[in-house]
């Protein structure tokens, strides 16, 4: 499907995702455009966007005028928390589909289970139902703990593809991992550098980069795919959206895989944003 070496990984509804993917918040206008244009230069194929980001058009814009063909592809969206009742999941991804210019997308996440309100099953069945028409080719969910996600196994029968989930050094999601894997979810990794707040000076991370050659951020993201969790950085910046992405060249030994999950903390969340009490509309 993509011509560049990035390793694939295949999900439990048989399609295929790369192993990295390219986060679009929270660019915005000209600035999304051309950055999110420049990421496809570089390799990208999957571009992560939500409703709340508030830049679908811009992706659909950069997908129209990037010059390749939209099946070489893989966009994916998210439905907001207020949208949850049937009805209006299902209206909400027709929006994103207005807003993209796209007529099918790749993969669409419920955003956050929003448990207070308690109508994420509601999301996840239409999420079912337009996967069975063909407009939405994988469901996933983001933010999902085990008690949501075995709520909307056995509410629909269908298990999620992919679990998008808070996933960097500071809070490396030993639990949450083991949970999806025992479930075959595959999991994806948001804010994998660690945001603004990102890690790189540690000596688990700057030591692994001069061991190897190679940055701080890099060393990072090769453990997340080592890790086997799919990771979406963003960059407005070309060189560091290639540096990036090219992570395939070096391996972590288990000796710096280990000291790195061990940057792990138990306030190590960006924003305290709890599953099970962070309310996000
Ligand atoms: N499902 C959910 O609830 C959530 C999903 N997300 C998704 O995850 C994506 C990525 O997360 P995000 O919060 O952006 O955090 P990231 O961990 O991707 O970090 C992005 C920040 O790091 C900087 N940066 C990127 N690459 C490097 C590098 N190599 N060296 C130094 N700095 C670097 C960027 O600046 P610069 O642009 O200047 O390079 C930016 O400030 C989002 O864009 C979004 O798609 C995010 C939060 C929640
Ligand atoms: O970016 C997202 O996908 C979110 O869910 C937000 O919570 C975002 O991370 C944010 O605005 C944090 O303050």
């Amino acid at each position: 499907m993509w011509d560049m070496a990035i390793p694939t990984h295949t999900l439990n509804d048989g399609s295929v995702l790369p192993a990295i993917g390219f986060g679009t918040y929270p660019l915005k206008d000209d600035e999304a455009v051309s950055g999110i244009v420049s990421a496809i230069e570089a390799g990208y194929r999957l571009l992560d966007t939500a409703v709340n980001y508030g830049n679908e058009r811009e992706v659909g814009e950069a997908v129209r005028v990037c010059g390749l063909p939209r099946e070489e592809l893989l966009v994916a969206s998210k439905i907001p928390g207020r949208d949850h009742e049937y009805d209006a999941a299902i209206a909400s991804v027709h929006g994103s589909l207005e807003r993209l210019g796209l007529d099918y997308l790749d993969l669409h996440f419920v955003h956050w289970p929003n448990p207070s309100v308690g109508k994420y099953a509601e999301a996840w069945r239409a999420l079912v139902d337009l996967r069975e028409e063909g407009l939405v080719r994988s469901i996933g969910v983001s933010n999902f703990t085990a008690a949501h996600l075995d709520r909307v196994i056995a509410e629909t029968g269908v298990t999620p593809a992919v679990n998008q989930i808070e996933l960097h050094p500071y809070f490396p999601q030993v639990e949450m991992r083991a949970v999806n894997a025992e479930r075959g979810i595959q999991t994806e990794s948001w804010s994998p550098l660690g945001k603004r707040q990102a890690p790189f000076a540690e000596p688990a991370v700057a030591d692994a980069a001069e061991v190897h050659g190679v940055t701080p951020g890099q060393v990072i993201l090769r453990w997340q795919v080592q890790l086997g969790s799919i990771p979406i950085p963003k960059s407005a910046a070309p060189d560091r959206q290639r540096a990036n992405l090219d992570v395939f060249g070096f391996e972590l030994t288990d000796a710096e895989m280990s000291a790195i999950t061990a940057l792990g903390r138990s306030d190590g969340r960006l924003f305290g944003g709890d599953p099970d009490t962070h309310e996000e509309m």
